[in-house]
């Protein structure tokens, strides 16, 4: 159940279990708003901020995946899964359709709060849904592997290599991506463990990376979130009912793909070490933010519109030419836009000592040779936060439209 505002709302078993009006109050403000602080919950209901966040669901089923509009969750796990050799061709077809079936019918009981139809562990026992999303997109390969080449969507090719790109393939691509998110870890990962299992005999898992973000309720006030660099991280995102928002972020046409979307994923390791000596004032001019409340250098506050041709008492740019919000802005790319639903990652240390950690950045646009190709192209050569960064893994995906009540996703493409 989503509102006409994409946002979530508490299930039908969840409201039996509330005690009214406030708990409700609580629940919708909670879930998925990953940047908005949780009400302490009215005396006398009888529930409790943790207990709202654990009843917050949102709709599986719907014309969009859900996992896109929603803000980010506390806890993600992006996954893919290649299918199995064999069959080839039509069999393999018939193989990716019964998955998705059976996934897709997954997804929309484990989001509902419900137990898998088969493959139930019970690690997420006693969890409620805590606003699950799931959201399936297909690789170029799956096209090939199933006889569907002709039907692959045009702009579904392996993105360019850009400077300075290290990228490991074998946690790259794969015909399949599976992005889980949960506002609880063990929920998302019970997701992913029932998806894998069910997958046997017909896809294996190629790469997992688990990712997180703030948790509801851990600020006093509602505010973007902050990446591991300490930057408030997703303030000048495209918004839905933004003028051309639809058309930036999904696919127009009559085809099966219509109303879909491209996901860009990239794992994109911070050089933590090197960035946590440089001095505020350096680091803010390496982005072109205030570290403090994320406010453009060019002066205002966070939402204050940024303003690049703004120059500070001695003449020079406020915001410095390699910032990375000038480099990155639409103005700077021909309009170029995407919606960034990114969350942070820490994996322990590389055998240098450095923090394996990082940025694993989803970005969803209709088109990414107008989206995230040449603006990565323009960042590769010219962004002071190049420096400190390294883009380690890299995925494209067709993220088909969501499945009606009772459908699957993928339905049009292989019914
Ligand atoms: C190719 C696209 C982008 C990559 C890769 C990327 C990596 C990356 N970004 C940050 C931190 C911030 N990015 C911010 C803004 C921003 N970033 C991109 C694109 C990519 N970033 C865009 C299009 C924008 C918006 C630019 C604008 O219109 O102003 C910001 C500022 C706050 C915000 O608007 O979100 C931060 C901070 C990191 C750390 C990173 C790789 C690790
Ligand atoms: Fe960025």
């Amino acid at each position: 159940m989503t509102s006409s505002s994409g946002l979530p709302r508490l299930s039908r078993r969840a409201l039996l279990g509330s005690a009214g009006a406030a708990g409700l109050a609580v629940g919708a403000v909670g879930g998925a708003l990953g940047q908005q602080a949780l009400a302490a919950p009215a005396a006398g209901t009888g529930g409790s901020t943790g207990a709202a966040l654990g009843r917050a669901t949102i709709p599986f089923h719907g014309p969009r995946q859900a996992g896109i509009l929603q803000p980010a969750q506390a806890r993600v796990q992006l996954a893919a899964f290649d299918l199995a050799d064999g069959a080839g061709g039509t069999g393999s077809r018939d193989g990716l359709r019964k998955l998705l079936r059976q996934w897709s019918a997954t997804a929309a009981r484990l989001a509902r709060g419900e137990d898998a139809p088969s493959a139930e562990n019970q690690i997420a026992r006693d969890a409620g849904p805590c606003s699950l999303t799931v959201t399936f997109g297909f690789g170029a390969s799956l096209f090939d592997k199933t006889g569907l080449t002709d039907r692959r969507p045009a702009a579904l090719a392996p993105l360019p290599d850009f400077p300075e790109d290290a990228i490991d393939r074998a946690r790259s691509d794969g015909d399949l991506w599976v992005q889980i998110g949960a506002d609880d870890a063990l929920v998302a990962f019970h997701a992913l463990r029932v998806l894998q299992r069910q997958a046997a005999g017909t896809a294996t898992l190629r790469w997992q990376m688990a990712g997180f973000g703030r948790t509801p309720g851990a600020t006093p006030h509602p505010m973007t979130g902050r990446n591991l660099m300490g930057q408030v991280d997703g303030t000048n995102n495209p918004k839905p009912g933004q003028d051309g928002f639809e058309e930036k972020i999904f696919t127009g046409g009559d085809g099966w793909f219509a109303g879909g979307t491209y996901a860009v994923v990239r794992r994109i390791r911070m050089l933590l070490d090197n960035w946590e000596n440089l001095p505020t004032d350096r680091q803010e001019r390496v982005i072109g933010r205030r570290k403090s409340d994320g406010a453009p250098l060019s002066g205002g506050t966070e939402t204050t519109a940024v303003d690049l041709t703004a120059r500070g008492a001695d003449g020079a740019l406020a915001v410095p030419a390699d910032a990375h919000i000038r480099v990155a802005a639409p103005g700077s790319n021909g309009g170029a836009a995407m919606l960034r639903r990114g969350f942070s990652y820490a994996d322990g240390v590389l055998a240098d000592g450095s923090p394996d950690a990082g940025l694993l950045f989803v970005a969803f646009q209709a088109d990414p040779m107008k989206g995230f190709v040449p603006v990565q192209r323009k960042l590769a050569r010219g962004d002071g936060l190049s420096r400190f960064i390294r883009h380690e893994s890299s995925g494209l995906y067709a993220v088909p439209p969501g499945a009606p009540e009772g459908g699957y996703v993928g339905q049009a493409l292989l019914d």
